[in-house]
């Protein structure tokens, strides 16, 4: 860690004020690689792909996510991350590939069997959500109320006992995410953090085996940060899996036990955060002087011949002094904020 006042320029350790806690390891079995297999998956893909027109959005021959651990979804824009997502969750169907999730097929499963079978992801507040009490929009996360069947309603005594079981878990998680004195107010009017606070409060109201989080750091104020990593980490350590996609490569650094690269819709590299980050294929895919020349290669639409070894390893090695730069001066931006 940084003495204080210093700026961490030291990729490898957690952003100032974070405690690192025990990343979870030997999750994989074999060589780190692409479509590796784990020693205990809760998601397996294969064959995934899905086309919008003529552009190939996610096209992957084989992917485990493990279970009881967080795997970070890293990549470009545009890489297919979402797509892969909304084809997890059955908010999309692929042309082709089967997938299962804790050993059952969820091809062609729709969205809300999905999360009824433990498999939940987080969803930006709409306007119409906005236009909800924060504590209405936890009730909306709750799955499987015998409220929800017609002739529950005709049994008010167990809806209203049902109802309430409902309520107290509501206001137990509000707690837990410290916005339970928020409970009546409408969701429009939380922060952006407090936002993100609340669309991860409310994906635990079904008790899910697996998180699926879309961007949880996107628009939160640093004054949040800790306190949304702290609550992902709080997922794993409750016996959840949660698979992230972020940009935010510190972030991802720090709370990730695995990290799956995507470009152009394939999966370039997977493995721990430290060694992925290293890769020359993922810094070019990100940031490479010769980013269509590398990612051509390393999603195999060029023959690595094409490429210009020598000349992409000065850019990898020039851009990967240039990412960590942009780190130091974002992290030092966010000291100054503390003060
Ligand atoms: N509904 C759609 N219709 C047409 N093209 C789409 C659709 N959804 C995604 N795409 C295209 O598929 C590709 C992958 O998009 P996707 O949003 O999955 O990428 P991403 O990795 O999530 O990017 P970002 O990090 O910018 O969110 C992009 O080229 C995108 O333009």
């Amino acid at each position: 860690m940084p003495a204080p006042g210093e700026p961490n320029t030291d990729a490898t350790a957690p952003p100032t004020g974070l405690v690192a806690r025990p990343k979870t390891t030997g999750l994989h079995v074999g060589d780190a690689a692409p479509g590796v297999k784990k020693v205990d998956p809760i998601i397996v893909a294969d064959g995934v792909r899905r086309q919008f027109g003529g552009l190939t959005a996610v096209d992957v021959e084989h992917l485990e996510i493990p279970r009881g651990a967080i795997t970070a979804l890293i990549g470009p824009n545009g890489a297919g991350k979402t797509t892969l997502f909304n084809l997890l969750t059955g908010f999309d169907k692929p042309n082709e590939g089967t997938w299962t999730f804790d050993g059952r097929s969820l091809s062609g499963v729709p969205a809300f069997k999905v999360a009824r079978m433990g498999q939940v992801r987080t969803f930006q507040l709409t306007k119409a959500l906005g236009l909800l009490t924060v504590l209405d929009n936890m009730k909306l996360g709750a799955t499987g109320q015998r409220g929800e069947r017609f002739w529950a309603g005709m049994i008010p005594a167990a809806w209203r006992k049902q109802d309430s079981a409902i309520e107290n878990r509501a206001m137990e998680l509000l707690a837990k995410f410290k916005l339970d004195a928020k409970a009546g107010d409408f969701a429009a009017s939380l922060s952006g953090g407090q936002r993100k606070l609340l669309e991860m409060a409310r994906a635990l109201m079904s008790e899910p085996k697996l998180v699926m989080l879309d961007e949880p750091m996107a628009g939160v104020n640093p004054a949040l940060t800790e306190s949304l990593l702290d609550h992902i980490l709080d997922l794993k350590d409750q016996g959840m899996t949660v698979l992230f996609v972020e940009h935010d490569m510190h972030m991802v650094r720090h709370i990730a036990d695995w990290v799956v690269v995507m470009a152009e819709g394939r999966v370039v590299a997977e493995g721990d955060p430290y060694s992925v980050m290293q890769d020359p294929a993922v810094i070019d895919a990100y940031l490479g002087a010769h980013q269509e020349l590398d990612l051509g290669v390393v999603t195999g639409r060029y023959a690595p011949e094409e490429a210009d070894v020598t000349t992409d390893a000065a850019a990898s090695a020039e851009t990967a002094a240039a990412q960590e730069e942009i780190l130091a001066e974002a992290l030092a931006e966010i000291e100054e904020e503390e003060k």
